[in-house]
């Protein structure tokens, strides 16, 4: 078997610290892997130099990953087609709102015979419906394309704290050779068949977290955060059960369910916003610039693009948890609403 070249689509916080797997995995399985990944990187300027000049000179992303070391043989390059043309397999690790544009500039000048791995929680809607990002990235492409996602903020990830994740893919033995590329001894990887709901949980939890920090900035403790996780992940089951066919209550089990929902609910960036929120007037967009200095919150955007599914198909009322954090992102609702919309929810009815 020849080897395959990887090529890293992003390098925000998580394509970082995936970065620093990648690189080592390339090098010690050198018998699978060519040992040098590229890393294609949204050029910007840092203190008056190229980020990708700081990321090849340095080794680390002094900008999304600051102090942790990147390995030597992850070389980033601005030019995405240079990146990526004689990439066998790729990775996209983007906020989920610049893949389609991404691909798209990638589209005939990539292998054919490549394969994806999307990192992205989100999914895209438009008129036609809900598309995995998986999906879109397929589609535009015309590449077989997987899903990893899992319990797995970066910081953690990046200094080496055990955790697991969950690599969807139905596909036989490319679940395989991704589990080979990704997986060491304190990043665990399990491969499952049912792609679409590792995706849509990944997307989703998003939304709660942005619950459990507004119980959070109201004061509320352990007991009510554990009441937006179940409920949340109710929501999160009926919304599956609803729009995915086939789609596998076990799915939830795994790392990128229940594991990644209490993950985000305690330390993702969008607890964060959600306890801003409620302790500021200021608007998410304004919140993200502070607060996150070029990195971005995903859940606002998810909430907006499942309210939309939802109001399409008159299901607003069986959803309230995901509703009520939609309108509080948009300031069209008090923060305080989020606790009567847990105590009437229809999972006590
Ligand atoms: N950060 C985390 O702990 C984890 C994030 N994820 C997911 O991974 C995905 C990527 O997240 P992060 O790496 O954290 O990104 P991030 O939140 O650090 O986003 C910043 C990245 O976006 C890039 N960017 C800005 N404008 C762009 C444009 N116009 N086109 C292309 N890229 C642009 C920046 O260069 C930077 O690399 C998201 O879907 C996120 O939900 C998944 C697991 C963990
Ligand atoms: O997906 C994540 C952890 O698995 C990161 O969540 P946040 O984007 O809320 O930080």
């Amino acid at each position: 078997m020849s080897k395959k070249s990887v090529c890293i689509v992003g390098s925000g916080n998580w394509g970082s610290a995936i970065a620093k797997i990648l690189g080592k995995n390339a090098k010690d399985r050198s018998d699978q892997f060519e040992t040098c990944v590229k890393m294609w990187m949204y050029e910007e300027m840092v203190d008056g130099r190229k980020l990708t000049e700081i990321v090849n000179t340095e080794h680390e992303n002094v900008k999304y990953l600051p102090g942790v070391k990147i390995p030597e043989n992850v070389v980033a390059i601005p030019d995405l087609i240079k990146a990526s043309e004689d990439a066998d397999i790729l990775i996209f690790v983007l906020p989920h709102q610049f893949v389609a544009k991404t691909c798209e500039q990638m589209k005939g000048k990539i292998k054919p015979s490549a394969i994806a791995v999307s990192l992205i929680k989100g999914v895209s809607i438009d008129d036609s419906g809900m598309r995995m990002i998986s999906n879109v990235i397929k589609e535009v492409l015309g590449i077989e394309c997987c899903a990893l996602m899992g319990a797995n903020l970066a910081g953690e990830v990046a200094q080496e704290q055990f955790c697991e994740t969950t690599i969807g893919c139905a596909v036989n033995g490319t679940g395989e050779l991704l589990k080979s590329l990704f997986e060491t001894p304190y990043f665990r990887c399990s491969v499952v068949t049912d792609q679409a709901t590792v995706e849509l949980c990944g997307a989703l939890k998003n939304i709660v977290g942005i619950g459990a920090g507004i119980a959070d900035g109201l004061g509320h403790g352990d007991n009510t955060k554990a009441a937006v996780i179940r409920l949340g992940l109710m929501e999160m089951i009926k919304f599956s059960e609803i729009f995915i066919p086939g789609s596998q209550r076990a799915t939830f089990f795994e790392s990128c369910g229940i594991s990644d929902l209490v993950a985000t609910c305690h330390g993702g960036r969008n607890r964060m916003l959600g306890e801003h929120i409620v302790k500021s007037d200021k608007t998410v967009k304004q919140l993200e610039k502070e607060l996150l200095k070029g990195q971005s919150f995903q859940g606002p955007l998810a909430a907006r693009e499942i309210f939309k599914m939802l109001k399409d198909k008159n299901l607003i009322e069986r959803f309230p948890l995901f509703v009520s954090v939609h309108y509080i992102c948009l300031r069209e609702s008090q923060p305080e609403e989020f606790i009567n919309c847990l105590r009437n929810h229809p999972e006590h009815i």
